[in-house]
């Protein structure tokens, strides 16, 4: 791609103490991301994939190391983060949820309107949108925080197994309805999946961590053309030679973090 570089990490590492010990959550990670690039994160549980992304998101200092996003304007937000669940207000409408990091920012009425009504439609849910969380499905919750973390235009996407509590079909349908987002928007994204076939359908790369203290062990570029489907990605004999890979890699990883 040489695109210029969006977010560049050097040389990350975080210790979480705990009263008698303490835990290496991720070692040493150092990656350069470009504009517009969708990057997988893929590795064994409790590797510090969570935690990578919630110092990217400044929710979390890392115990040393830097990172930098580059942005060359005040007017957006640096990152807008999309969680597994949890991640609606209960107490606003689909609308007010979409809204919010908008109004958050006091901006016009008119333009907040817009922005929000765009990302409903794309999303499906215009017709849903003066309901509450409660009177929704799984699904559509997690098509509110992919409608918001979009509507804020971010530099930025930060994405945490965001389709895992979901069943496969709904899976299917918001991985490609996030891909045509993407495709459009051509945001930065880190997204952290379990998921091979879903780094494969989504990444422009893919980054491989080791067993905790995570590391970054291998990177694989996604040689399949854009747009996808998981129908071809499924019927790509190269892909299926990199998910066998890929696969390896994990079991070996979980076969070392048992030991
Ligand atoms: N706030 C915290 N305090 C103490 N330890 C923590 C904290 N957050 C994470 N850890 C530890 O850091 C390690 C990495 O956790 P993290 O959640 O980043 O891993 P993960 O790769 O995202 O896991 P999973 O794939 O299971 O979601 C784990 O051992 C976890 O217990």
């Amino acid at each position: 791609m040489d695109q210029p570089v969006k977010i560049s990490i050097d040389n990350l590492t975080k210790v979480f103490y705990k009263k008698n010990n303490s835990v290496t959550a991720i070692q040493n990670i150092t990656l350069n991301v470009e504009e517009g690039e969708f990057v997988c994160i893929v590795g064994p549980s409790g590797c510090g994939k969570t935690t990578l992304l919630r110092i990217l998101a400044d929710l979390e200092q890392p115990s040393s190391g830097t990172f930098s996003i580059e942005s060359d304007t005040d007017f957006r937000p640096l990152q807008s983060m999309v969680f597994q669940e949890k991640g609606v207000i209960p107490w606003l409408t689909v609308e007010e949820n979409v809204a919010f990091g908008l109004n958050m920012r006091h901006l016009p009425k008119e333009f907040v309107r817009k922005q929000t009504n765009y990302y409903l439609k794309k999303v499906g849910l215009t017709k849903f949108s003066k309901l509450y969380p409660k009177e929704l499905s799984g699904g559509m919750k997690q098509r509110i925080s992919i409608a918001r973390a979009f509507a804020n235009d971010p530099e930025i996407l930060l994405m945490d197994e965001p389709f895992a509590a979901l069943d496969e079909q709904n899976k299917f349908i918001l991985q490609e309805e996030l891909l045509s987002i993407w495709s459009e928007t051509k945001k930065t994204v880190i997204f952290i999946t379990h998921s091979i076939d879903e780094a494969l359908l989504l990444s422009d790369r893919i980054v491989l961590m080791s067993a905790q203290p995570g590391e970054i062990v291998e990177e694989i570029k996604v040689p399949l053309p854009r747009p996808r489907t998981m129908e071809q990605v499924r019927a790509n004999l190269e892909m299926a030679e990199q998910f066998i890979a890929i696969w390896n890699h994990l079991q070996q990883e979980v076969q070392k973090s048992r030991k």
